[in-house]
């Protein structure tokens, strides 16, 4: 489990390895050698017998990584074949090509030349293009790229074995989705069998078809994270610095090689820190928060005893469940440690929320859309921290954004995000045509700057982004019995419990997301939403051990 690191834009990457060329202290093909030697020692790790390999080179860097792995692999004892391009590429592309040039041809790379008959490879070296893809590929590539995508669709049972260098070629590492081609997931696109990137992961490893199309991701080190962190101090002393900021982006991404030479920060156990040994100033129950769910009227209550039960899990001193008085009676259900009072209209939510012990709010969840209209103004009006959920988000499109404040948590899926951000969603529905695409990323970024409130926006991979432009990604593809009914609710009664607590809001809904992944994660397939809240004390007792 890769968790907690950095995620850098392609923009921030290349700032980054120009100040460390700019220094001195390494060269650009010295960067290229260690690039091309970590990708090598994947494919020998991985297929430790010496096969036959075609290395696909493309027009810049990262074809010049290819030469270098074709020169590595041939040394180990591979039979190798390079594909490459007739131009001219940078200086320390063109000295690696001429270093392979002694070795072997270089034959054309065209879709003709990858399908000759009788050279079929073992292994398929994609370095055509990384990070500095630009627009969408043309011609023999284009058509080279269509080929191997077909190679590898939705349903093929098998990949073909394709190791990507640094990206899929024709992913854009920002976004995510491929220049050129439809948002959706087709048969067309190039999916890996591993991805080895260098220092970090970019975006678009861990949004839109990334993940799937990458396949392992593997992250190497080039040995520039010394110069990351030099940077980060710099700007701590508020030296001027040439580079841009590295984004405040943290991943939890499911990995399963890590090179021993890189350590990545465990958030985890920084949330079961914090989380379960209870860092409250009392071990009396207020100390802990009071998280106030608003529930709906009869045959509604389903969804808010979700969250108040997940809120009640996560830690949350109190609950109490608000639903109409006149549906008092079909909230009464377990679990018996929720506290119940009903709430008919907003005076008496005005009321009940002087009392200052009242930490947290939750509002959406089975609220029904005109008590969620009527309600939400005292609740924003009271500045507690609050998340908006479901039927609240359907409401706060009517009465528009105006009140949200920076303790509010938005969780819309892309359906309510839509509603809410229509010109965001349009951005996010366009062909990408040139790099760097606008991104989920992107997108929820605006949207909390807008709304001044953290928004988190659903999906495998979810973004969580505050309204000073600090954001984070959590991708969770590889628990997809997690979109089942009622699992949003729960995600909501998550957050209000951390909040209720007292942790920040951005903190709050990124551990909230790492929980809810955690808990499908630990139950497996089969899972319905009631079974998430079940999880929690089991996911700590793992943090714990
Ligand atoms: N910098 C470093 O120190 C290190 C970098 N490393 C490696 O370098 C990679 C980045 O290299 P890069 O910047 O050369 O970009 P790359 O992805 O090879 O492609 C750019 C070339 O393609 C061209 N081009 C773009 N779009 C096109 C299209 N649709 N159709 C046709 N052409 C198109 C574009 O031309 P232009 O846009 O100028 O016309 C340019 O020539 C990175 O991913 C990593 O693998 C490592 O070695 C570690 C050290
Ligand atoms: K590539």
């Amino acid at each position: 489990m890769l968790t907690g690191t950095e995620i850098l834009t392609t923009a921030q990457m290349r700032a980054i390895e120009s100040a460390a060329m700019a220094s001195g202290e390494v060269t650009g093909l010295q960067l290229m050698e260690r690039a091309g030697t970590a990708v090598a020692g994947q494919i020998r790790l991985r297929w430790p017998k010496p096969g036959r390999v075609t290395v696909l080179c493309g027009p810049g860097n990262n074809g010049g990584d290819g030469y270098v792995i074709a020169r590595l692999l041939h040394h180990a004892g591979w039979q190798v074949r390079v594909l490459g391009m007739d131009n001219s590429p940078g200086a320390d592309a063109a000295e690696v090509k001429r270093q392979w040039a002694k070795i072997g041809p270089i034959l054309p790379l065209t879709e003709a030349e990858l399908r000759r008959r009788g050279e079929s490879s073992d292994v398929y070296v994609d370095a055509i293009f990384g990070t500095g893809l630009t627009r969408a590929p043309q011609e023999d590539i284009a058509s080279i790229l269509l080929h191997m995508g077909g190679w590898g669709g939705d349903w093929a049972y098998y990949r073909p074995r394709i190791v990507s260098v640094d990206c899929p070629s024709g992913l854009c590492l920002d976004s995510g989705f491929f220049l050129g081609q439809s948002r959706v997931a087709g048969d067309l696109e190039l999916r890996a069998v591993m991805t080895v990137a260098f220092d970090s992961p970019k975006p678009g490893h861990l949004l839109g078809l990334g993940p799937d199309c990458c396949g392992r991701l593997v992250i190497a080190d080039i040995g520039l994270a010394h110069w990351r962190v030099t940077q980060r101090r710099e700007i701590a002393d508020g030296k001027a610095l040439e580079v841009q900021r590295p984004a405040a982006l943290t991943a939890d991404w499911p990995i399963f090689d890590i090179p021993d030479n890189r350590r990545f920060a465990l958030a985890g156990k920084k949330q079961a820190e914090w989380l379960t040994k209870r860092h409250a100033t009392s071990d009396h129950k207020f100390g802990h928060g009071h998280a106030l769910v608003l529930a709906g009227g009869i045959a509604r209550g389903g969804a808010a005893r979700l969250a108040a039960r997940a809120a009640l899990r996560v830690g949350a001193g109190l609950v109490t469940l608000a639903p109409p008085r006149s549906a008092m009676i079909d909230h009464g259900g377990p679990p018996d440690a929720l506290m119940r009072r009903g709430i008919d209209d907003a005076a008496t939510l005005d009321d009940l929320l002087t009392d200052g012990r009242i930490t947290a709010l939750c509002i959406g969840p089975g609220c029904g859309i005109d008590r969620a209209t009527a309600l939400l103004p005292s609740l924003l009006k009271s500045k507690r921290p609050a998340v908006l959920d479901a039927d609240a988000l359907s409401a706060l499109a009517e009465i528009g954004l105006t009140d949200l404040h920076q303790g509010c948590v938005l969780t819309p899926h892309l359906g309510e995000f839509a509603r809410l951000f229509p010109d965001l969603t349009e951005r996010l529905g366009e062909k990408p045509r040139t790099g760097p695409a606008y991104s989920k990323l992107d997108a929820a970024r605006e949207a909390a700057a807008r709304s001044g409130a953290v928004v988190l926006l659903k999906g495998p991979d979810t973004v969580i982004a505050a309204p000073d432009g600090r954001a984070i990604i959590h991708s969770a593809f590889d628990v997809p019995w997690l979109a089942t009914a009622g699992s949003g609710d729960v995600l909501a009664g998550l957050i209000t419990g951390l909040l209720a607590r007292g942790l920040p809001p951005l903190d709050a809904a990124a551990t909230g997301a790492w929980l809810h992944a955690a808990a499908a994660r630990r139950f497996g397939p089969g899972l319905i939403a009631d079974d998430l809240p079940e999880q929690i004390p089991a996911v700590f007792r793992d943090l714990r051990a």
